[in-house]
């Protein structure tokens, strides 16, 4: 066997990303095993990442790489790998213990750090992979650190398969335990008696808008706004039979039936279209009969032993559902968040013109403002608006101090860490 000096994984990586890289080595995988830190109180802070040092590509007599050998550094880098997630699972275990017993999970669970820690691998990340691959991976790491204390439980719109459970894990990582609940009314319920740590609810689509139902729920809601999470959401036309000209009934929510609404006229014009509560419920009810077929992403097809028939059929390329993390405390700030308010405006001349200006003169960006009829108060509106910044920290702080003065009732709903890819 022989190297060969112009083809190593760092011209590769190269070429996949425009970005150059050198596949490096630091120390054996023999010893990287052994030198697993135990942490004690006198540990001192972690080094800097040590330079790997270049290898050359084995190749055969062909000039391909040799698969033995490159399995074999594979299986080098596996070991190390596995050994540093043992030993940040360590360290993690620590954090838990600086922070003192605790009462619950929960109490361990620290969004803002989860947030720059992934903050980090971004602004690392040199390729080949995503971002949104590597996010997904180090979110599975802190999940699996934090569950060593106990598993956080969210509860989401079920039944099983439902983008709400792709959202969960897409947040907390699967080491979460996900609990379906019937409807959005009963996430608020559960998260607020206490039985679940956190919920997570979908409030708006890239084309068809904001959920009013979700929305509407934070006027008479105690829970806080503790993250938010953006789903890119495929849809597929699903059947028992996998063959569109059976189809005479579609069932889905309503959200994914207007999200597939120009498709469905140009390919089913003549088919009934029935709102169901959920995706997994319309996919639920498809299996029951040949002629049936649901909308619903495409996890739901395995779930519900259903053929994919088409997909995705979502109208638009982008199509992202945004979800909010619902809990029971506030956290502190991030260093790039976002807050929600909601408004009571009095009913007086420039009073909107007086909530806003605060923000405008301290350059504050608003990324969404949405009246509401307010509860129990005829013809007056409550105004969802979101923020850029922390309640906590300037400007918003002094602008909410402002708002305050000129408003009927103004209640932060929450800051929380923009979504991370
Ligand atoms: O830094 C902390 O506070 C931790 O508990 C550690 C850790 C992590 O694994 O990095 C785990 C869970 C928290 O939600 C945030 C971060």
């Amino acid at each position: 066997m022989t190297t060969d000096k112009r083809r190593t994984p760092a011209k590769a990586a190269k070429t996949a990303t425009g970005t150059a890289r050198s596949v490096t080595k630091t120390s054996s995988a023999k010893t990287a095993a052994k030198t697993v830190a135990k942490p004690s109180a006198k540990a001192a802070p972690v080094a800097a990442v040590k330079e790997r040092k270049q290898v050359d590509i084995p190749v055969d007599a062909q000039g391909k790489p040799d698969l033995l050998s490159v399995r074999a550094q594979i299986d080098g880098i596996d070991h190390e790998i596995q050994s540093l997630i043992a030993e940040r699972a360590l360290w993690a275990h620590q954090v838990g213990k600086a922070k003192g017993k605790l009462a619950a999970a929960v109490d361990y669970y620290r969004p803002e750090r989860e947030a720059q820690v992934l903050r980090r691998v971004v602004d690392r990340n040199e390729g080949p992979l995503s971002d949104e691959v590597l996010v997904r991976l180090f979110r599975e790491i802190m999940s699996a650190c934090l569950a060593q204390q106990e598993p956080l439980k969210i509860g989401f719109l079920g039944p099983e398969g439902t983008f709400s459970q792709q959202a969960v894990y897409k947040h907390f990582g699967h080491s979460a335990k996900a609990l379906p609940l019937a409807t959005v009314e009963e996430v608020f319920d559960e998260v607020a008696a206490g039985h679940a740590d956190f919920g997570v609810v979908p409030v708006e689509n890239s084309g068809t808008g904001t959920i009013q139902s979700t929305l509407d729920l934070f006027l008479t809601s105690p829970l806080m706004i503790c993250g938010e999470v953006e789903l890119r959401v495929h849809q597929y036309l699903l059947s028992r039979t996998g063959h569109i000209e059976d189809i005479e009934r579609v069932y889905s929510h309503a959200l994914s039936l207007a999200q597939c609404k120009a498709w469905l006229r140009q390919n089913l014009p003549k088919v009934e279209k029935h709102a169901m509560v959920s995706n997994a419920e319309g996919a639920r009810r498809a299996r029951n009969s040949d002629d049936a077929a649901a909308i619903a992403g495409e996890n739901a097809a395995h779930a519900y032993g259903l053929k994919v028939v088409a997909g995705p059929i979502e109208d638009r390329d982008d199509n992202t559902t945004r979800f909010l993390v619902i809990g029971r405390s506030s956290f502190p700030p991030s260093g790039n968040d976002r807050t929600s308010l909601l408004v009571f405006i009095r009913d007086q001349p420039g009073a909107l013109y007086r909530i806003l200006e605060p923000l405008a003169r301290r350059m504050i960006s608003m990324n969404r403002i949405e009246s509401r009829p307010a509860h129990g108060k005829l013809w007056q509106y409550a105004f969802f608006i979101d923020v850029a910044g922390h309640a906590e920290e300037a400007p918003l702080k002094d602008a909410l101090a402002e708002i305050d003065e000129f408003a009927g009732e103004v209640r932060v709903l929450g800051s929380y860490p923009v979504a991370v890819p």
